[in-house]
């Protein structure tokens, strides 16, 4: 089994790191697919020091759809750049257990615009495997699988140009997907589509990730998105950003979207993290009104 690890030990003991109890697996060490421990991230911002990411402790078991949520400013983004091995950590250690020979790490997903406006839909969907060298045989039947479970398949000779938003990021996800990495990590996604493309996406994705069930890290604004598609939810923190609670989705597979937001529980745990959330949310916007100096910044 490959392993890709990245450790800065700042004279902690890792191995002793503790914090929320939910936060680290006590099921079998196999399981356990991504695991974090002690993970800060420090950014020089003109001369002060911004702590996106504080002591942060996780365990992510192969084959969960983890997603976070939390308020602007707490680290969601930056903790996925780290699991992409974009960023490198102040302190800490980020363990990817690397399931698969010849297969990526991880494919990433943002929101907005992510593929090539000078390639087909077919030539974007295919982007990964052909850079990886992948047979033809093999990049035509994973390629024309995926753009048909995201409906593309009328549209693989058109370019991202003539499509709507929704199309475009079903493209993303296509090529996701058909890349096949090890792990997915999406970066809200959604975010910039109307309620009805989100809600369609949303059950396509489901449905696309029930076939292979890779582990997935997902961030989102939206409370109700996460409850829809997570296994566990992590709340976190308002800067610096830490894991605040984990919540279980316990609701069975396959799901049916509308269905879902019917059942009374659905409502219960969207409640549930809303309490987790609010004084979070609160603490991040008094920190945004009182130090406009610290300059926070956006990189996409
Ligand atoms: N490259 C960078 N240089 C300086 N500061 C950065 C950099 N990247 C992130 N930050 C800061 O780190 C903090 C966390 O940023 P990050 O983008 O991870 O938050 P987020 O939770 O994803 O926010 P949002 O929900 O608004 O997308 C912010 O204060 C941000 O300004």
């Amino acid at each position: 089994m490959e392993e890709r690890q990245v450790t800065v030990d700042e004279g902690r003991d890792v191995a002793s790191t503790t914090g929320p109890a939910a936060a680290v697996s006590d099921k079998d060490p196999a399981d356990v697919h991504i695991s974090i421990r002690g993970l800060t991230k420090q950014f020089d911002v003109r001369g002060s020091t911004v702590t996106a990411l504080d002591s942060l402790d996780l365990d992510i078991p192969r084959g969960q759809f983890l997603v976070i949520v939390g308020p602007s400013g707490c680290g969601k983004t930056t903790l996925l750049r780290m699991l992409a091995a974009l960023e490198s950590p102040t302190s800490g250690a980020v363990e990817v257990r690397h399931g698969g020979e010849g297969r990526p790490g991880n494919s990433m997903v943002f929101q907005g615009d992510s593929i090539f406006p000078w390639m087909s839909v077919w030539d974007n969907a295919a982007f990964g495997l052909t850079m990886r060298g992948v047979p033809r045989a093999e990049i035509r039947e994973s390629v024309g699988h995926y753009l048909e479970k995201t409906g593309l398949s009328a549209f693989a000779d058109a370019y991202p140009h003539q499509l709507s938003g929704g199309m475009r990021q079903r493209v993303s996800i296509a090529r996701a997907f058909a890349n096949d990495p090890d792990v997915l990590l999406m970066d809200e996604p959604f975010s910039a589509l109307d309620e009805q493309n989100k809600t369609l996406l949303q059950a396509e994705l489901l449905r696309i990730w029930d076939e292979t069930r890779k582990t997935v890290v997902f961030i989102t604004h939206s409370v109700d998105e996460a409850v829809t598609l997570a296994d566990r939810i992590m709340v976190m923190s308002a800067q610096p950003g830490q894991a605040k609670a984990f919540v279980d989705v316990p609701f069975e597979r396959p799901r049916d979207v509308l269905e879902l937001r019917h059942l009374e529980e659905y409502g219960d745990i969207v409640y549930d993290i809303w309490q987790h959330l609010r004084d979070e949310v609160s603490r991040s916007q008094r920190q945004a009104a009182a130090a406009p100096a610290t300059g926070r910044r956006r990189r996409r």
